[in-house]
């Protein structure tokens, strides 16, 4: 925007008069939203009996490798550029020791592969956090009750080197701990995956909005205490900055706001202040809210579409969105 726009007093200047039909509107139209936009979080079990909808998310449903491989081959028929993969382990085989993070046939790493022998050519993107194989449902490794940071970045450089091995193309560290964008990025080139980007979880917030995600994951029964001493206070806009400009001085390729319609503030700020790639993540308590009220008929459906628009004019290149698969569709047919 023009730091100084010129307004002609009224009636020189009508502003009705660039919104009189569709066409005029069309013309004037400042922000947009394809499919080239989304990231589609899907949730991958290894459970049996787990595959199916997750009640706090009408919807969306927990797959099964097959479902995963469906899911990769709809969205490259859909144009959307990426899939990002969460598992959801087995509970009786999460540790204090998470060792299964960087087992390479993990769930996780097991839907990589299968993903990519599907639809070799879409974006796979992973999450490096180490709750889905921690028997206390933390990001990082706990002793007495402490967060760990930098046994955690070890253990999450091994996590990534698995991913990376199987074939992961955008990894998401997503844990907050302190030092590990620069970790994985040494970790990555000293082992032949400089081609491998990071989209850091840059300016992540100790949010509730993360609720349904924490069913969806079988995490919400786990979690012992809770992850303020890593994840940003809601009301620190300065501090959130300051990470974003930590991570990208580290090597990430790319940053993330989260969650998203609370922050687009940050948003803004992210793109304007560094200019880099900024994603936003229109977390499960931001899908759960919409799908709920457009379900109850308090909604209409139009306003998932306008939420992700709201998210591209706030300066974000694309979104993570549970919705990726149906705006997706109704953008193909409009
Ligand atoms: N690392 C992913 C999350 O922490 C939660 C996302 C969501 O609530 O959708």
């Amino acid at each position: 925007m023009s730091a100084n726009p010129i307004i002609a007093p009224f009636p020189a200047t009508r502003l009705r008069r660039l919104r009189q039909n569709a066409n005029i509107r069309a013309m004037v139209t400042e922000t947009d939203l394809s499919a080239h936009n989304l990231i589609w979080p899907i949730f991958v079990t290894e459970v049996t009996g787990a595959e199916g909808e997750i009640a706090s998310m009408p919807g969306v449903e927990r797959l099964t490798l097959d479902g995963a491989k469906r899911a990769a081959e709809r969205a490259a028929e859909l144009g959307i550029p990426s899939i990002c993969i969460f598992p959801h382990s087995d509970q009786d085989l999460r540790t204090e020791g998470c060792e299964r993070a960087w087992d390479p046939d993990n769930i996780g790493n097991l839907a990589i592969r299968a993903i990519k022998e599907t639809v070799p050519e879409l974006v796979v993107m992973t999450d490096i956090a180490l709750d889905p194989y921690n028997a206390n449902g933390h990001d990082g490794l706990v002793r007495d009750g402490v967060i760990l940071n930098d046994e955690s970045v070890e253990a999450l450089v091994r996590m990534a080197l698995v991913q990376a091995e199987c074939g992961a193309d955008l990894l998401g560290p997503s844990d907050m701990m302190d030092g590990r964008i620069g970790a994985l990025r040494t970790a990555l080139e000293a082992n032949s995956h400089k081609d491998v980007a990071i989209l850091s979880y840059a300016a992540k917030f100790a949010s509730g909005f993360y609720g349904p995600f924490r069913d969806a994951v079988g995490a919400s029964g786990r979690l012992v205490g809770d992850k303020k001493t890593y994840q940003v206070n809601p009301a620190n806009r300065e501090e959130a900055l300051r990470c974003v400009a930590r991570d990208l001085s580290e090597g990430a390729d790319m940053v993330m706001v989260k969650p998203g319609l609370p922050y687009l503030d940050i948003c803004r700020e992210v793109k304007d202040r560094f200019g880099a790639p900024t994603f936003a993540y229109q977390v499960s308590g931001e899908y759960a809210m919409l799908e709920g009220a457009i379900r109850a008929g308090w909604l209409s459906r139009d306003t998932v579409a306008e939420s992700l628009l709201c998210f591209r004019r706030a300066g974000c290149d694309g979104i993570l969105t549970y919705f990726a698969p149906e705006v997706a569709e109704a953008l193909a047919h409009k």
